[in-house]
């Protein structure tokens, strides 16, 4: 069991694939899809069940003989002096979806993101769960193996950035892993250009960061001519930073890590689009129950046969039904990168095998969600439910 707050380095080493995954190319008419929902439905049934056991149903007379009769009206009677009936606000609450993913206040929760403390993926562990104990974690992997051997409860990833586009080592993570997407946060990302205390912009030669952050202030840094240099994570690099004591050397990173590493703020909100936002998801072991409470995401997996216009169908189940599309993120398929088709005439070609993520605007308990995914099925060679979540907003 790793200490309290210690950070958690090197799982990388030893992945942990999903079982699925090996039969992903051979899986025929989304049986890993129809598993996924036989879960969906289970928490459905769980929710419907909880109302009904305290629903009055206005109809339903009940058939009482005397003793039971007395018995009854004796409850209701210990129920009156009670005063149950009088304060609504005494019955127990039917359990919604924040309910359970998490405490509402978000205390307890050990929460591992990639980076060290100061990091943009601390900020969106945070601003998810403002009283988690947050785990820095060396690599993506790391979190991920972190939840799934119980050493943390969530973990929050990049997964896109506005300017710099999808963060794709995760795409390629989240079928290795037997996780579910829980949540979403959105994160307006201010970058800083910070050095040593007492270090003019001017001064410097170098500048550390994630290759990420890196990118989203291109214009800032090309004009002040400094060469760059890739760090795991924009914490790390403000540390650097600090361990080499160089003063030709900076770091983009932000505000709080300036503050805990003691570096300098050179210059603010050096990003080259002022909206700069990253967007992270939440993983946990077992899934949220979707509501329709709120605006929900679903995020899907899937693959589809060769031919012209099969992606065209696939996405015409949700455009039918009215469904926005957020995202779509296409990767190799790792374990089966090409696919060759025989034809007797011609010889054999060889095809890319795509698999496609896509993200749309809509909960599983939606009606119009759950066909749509059934319409998608009947052509798809695989599909799987990462995740169906509240939606995060910037304020
Ligand atoms: O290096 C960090 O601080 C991170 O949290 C990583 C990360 C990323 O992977 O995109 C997160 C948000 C910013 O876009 C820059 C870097």
């Amino acid at each position: 069991m790793a200490a309290k707050g210690a950070p958690i380095w090197g799982y990388a080493k030893t992945p942990c694939s999903h079982p699925g995954i090996s039969d992903l190319g051979s899986t025929r008419s989304g049986l890993a899809f129809n598993l996924s929902f036989r879960k969906w439905e289970c928490c459905c049934l769980g929710v419907a069940s909880a109302q009904r056991a305290i629903t009055p149903v206005e109809d339903e007379k009940p058939n009482l003989t005397g003793a039971e009769s007395s018995g009854a009206i004796q409850q209701i009677e210990d129920n009156e002096s009670r005063g149950f009936h009088k304060d609504m606000n005494l019955l127990p609450k039917p359990l919604t979806a924040s309910d359970l993913s998490s405490p509402s206040d978000g205390s307890k929760v050990r929460v591992a993101y990639q980076g060290l403390p100061g990091a943009y993926s601390e900020d969106a562990a945070l601003k998810a769960y403002p009283k988690c104990e947050t785990v820095p974690c060396d690599q993506f992997e790391a979190a991920f193996t972190a939840v799934e051997l119980w050493l943390v409860d969530k973990a929050v990833l990049p997964i896109e950035n506005s300017v710099g586009g999808s963060i794709h080592r995760n795409y390629d993570l989240l079928l290795r892993h037997r996780l579910h997407i829980v949540g979403e946060v959105q994160l307006q990302v201010n970058h800083c250009l910070l050095g040593l205390p007492g270090v003019t912009k001017e001064e410097l030669k170098r500048v550390l960061s994630h290759p990420q952050a890196l990118a989203q202030c291109e214009m800032t840094l090309s004009s002040l001519g400094i060469v760059r240099i890739n760090a795991d994570d924009t914490a790390l690099a403000a540390q650097m930073v600090v361990s080499t004591g160089l003063r030709n050397t900076g770091a983009v990173a932000s505000a709080r890590a300036a503050k805990i590493y003691g570096l300098d703020i050179l210059a603010e909100k050096i990003q080259d689009d002022d909206d700069n936002i990253s967007r992270f998801l939440i993983f946990a072991r077992e899934p949220i129950i979707p509501g329709t409470d709120r605006p929900y995401k679903t995020s899907v997996v899937f693959t589809l046969e060769e031919g012209p216009g099969v992606l065209f169908k696939a996405l015409a189940v949700f455009a039918l039904r009215g469904i926005n599309l957020t995202k779509i993120e296409s990767r190799p398929q790792r374990q089966r990168p090409l696919r060759v088709v025989d034809d007797s005439n011609e010889g054999s070609a060889k095809y890319f095998d795509y698999l496609f993520y896509i993200d749309f605007e809509a909960s599983m308990a939606e009606p119009r969600a759950q066909y749509a995914l059934g319409h998608l099925q009947e052509f798809a060679r695989f599909l799987r439910v990462l995740g169906s979540y509240p939606m995060d907003t910037i304020p």
